[in-house]
């Protein structure tokens, strides 16, 4: 299941941020960089406010990885009651060896390893985190600059940073700037948690004071009900089966077209030999026909974002050579087709390369009708099996 994190100053912010429905509250200082810690004595006294209500983490502060600093400060933030010390991990030769030190923590505290998105990160870190006892390990970015996470790690690398944490074990989290059209985006990778700050805060800035309406909003983009499990993309499957949707859809609005249109990208595809090895241009033109959730969309909770579509395109083609055109309009229909407001989609797929003019296929795919029924508001369909296992899908509409 996906959580939602959020970053508080204090006991004051981590009040805003439970009653606007924050799953994990985290103390963290945003004036004093990435992961400034907050003061030890305000961390005990948040503790206490939040008294069990939710799980509480904090941060070791923006620390010099040296592993008898780090350990020293992890210590005492654990010595506070929260139930999960977060680390950052910069770039240095004795990052592995501050894992090292932390071993003996990690068996008390649940520990999370935060590397940075933006410093490329080493992510030969995470069997070293695993080994040494962590519980997680999350992306996030060091330089809040306004760039966010998807602008330092493109769509279709997020799976394998996903998929490798799950490998060893480790829990997952995704932050880094993350705005409201991130959201669609990044749950289906069902992370762990989604974690967030400046989007929480009076006008997106994350030194300014978090806001109630703005947590509220945050929320309701993720869904609150969720099946139990860690099976990566697996959760937000049954969830849609489930029939939740931000904004659950009224079938009597109708549906909208959102479309993908000469969407240009180098592709591994073909099969003859010849076009093997290398990419070729091909153009995507999409077409989905989603039902509608109200009369006056608004915000990221009314809408299906294009960028599923373009995510999930680039996605698939990074899993390797296609042989087929067909193949790839398949892979793309099913994709779309992930999301139950989608209930019909046109995929064509057209190479670019081969002669003067395009040449491909245009295939149009309906959802299945009983697929159709479970469009309803959270938890009252119980159609588990109804999206049966795909692949990964991938700014907003
Ligand atoms: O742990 C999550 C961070 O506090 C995210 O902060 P941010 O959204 O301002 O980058």
């Amino acid at each position: 299941m996906t959580k939602m994190l959020a970053s508080v100053n204090g006991g004051e912010e981590a009040e805003i941020a439970l009653s606007g429905g924050a799953d994990i509250i985290d103390l963290k200082d945003p004036t004093a960089g990435a992961l400034g810690a907050v003061a030890t004595d305000v961390i005990r006294q948040t503790v206490k406010v939040v008294a069990g209500r939710q799980p509480v983490s904090a941060v070791a502060g923006d620390l010099p990885m040296q592993p008898d600093v780090i350990l020293a400060k992890a210590q005492e933030i654990a010595a506070t009651g929260v139930d999960y010390v977060k680390v950052g991990f910069f770039p240095s030769d004795d990052a592995a060896a501050c894992a090292d030190a932390l071993a003996p923590l990690a068996g008390k505290t649940k520990l999370i390893g935060v590397l940075f998105a933006d410093l490329e990160p080493d992510l030969g870190l995470l069997p070293v985190l695993a080994r040494r006892g962590f519980h997680g390990a999350m992306l996030d970015t060091a330089k809040k600059d306004g760039r966010r996470l998807l602008n330092h790690i493109p769509p279709e690398h997020l799976p394998s940073f996903v998929e490798r944490c799950r490998s060893h074990g480790l829990a997952v989290g995704l932050a880094g700037s993350l705005e409201a059209p991130d959201i669609p985006r990044l749950l289906p990778l069902a992370p762990d948690f989604l974690g967030f700050r400046g989007a929480l805060c009076d006008q997106s800035r994350r030194t300014n004071r978090i806001e109630l309406e703005a947590v509220r909003q945050i929320r309701e983009l993720i869904p609150a009900e969720q099946p139990v499990g860690r099976a990566a993309s697996v959760d937000y499957r049954l969830l849609a089966a489930r029939g939740y949707s931000p904004g659950a859809a009224d079938p009597a609005l109708g549906t909208d077209k959102i479309f993908v249109r000469d969407f240009v990208l180098p592709v591994q595809i073909g099969a003859y030999s010849f076009e093997h090895g290398h990419t070729q241009k091909v153009r995507f033109d999409v077409v989905a026909d989603v039902l509608r959730v109200t009369h006056a969309p608004e915000d990221m909770r009314h809408v299906f974002s294009y960028d599923i579509i373009m995510d999930g395109i680039r996605t698939i083609i990074a899993r390797g050579h296609v042989q087929l055109s067909e193949a790839l309009a398949e892979q793309v229909a099913a994709l779309v087709l992930e999301d139950p407001r989608v209930m019909q989609v046109k995929v064509r797929v057209e190479k670019l390369e081969l002669g003067p003019g395009g040449v491909g296929v245009e295939i149009e795919r309906k959802r299945a009708s009983e697929q159709a029924h479970v469009l309803r508001p959270h938890g009252t369909a119980s159609a588990e099996t109804l999206f049966p296992g795909r692949g990964q899908k991938g700014s907003s509409s």
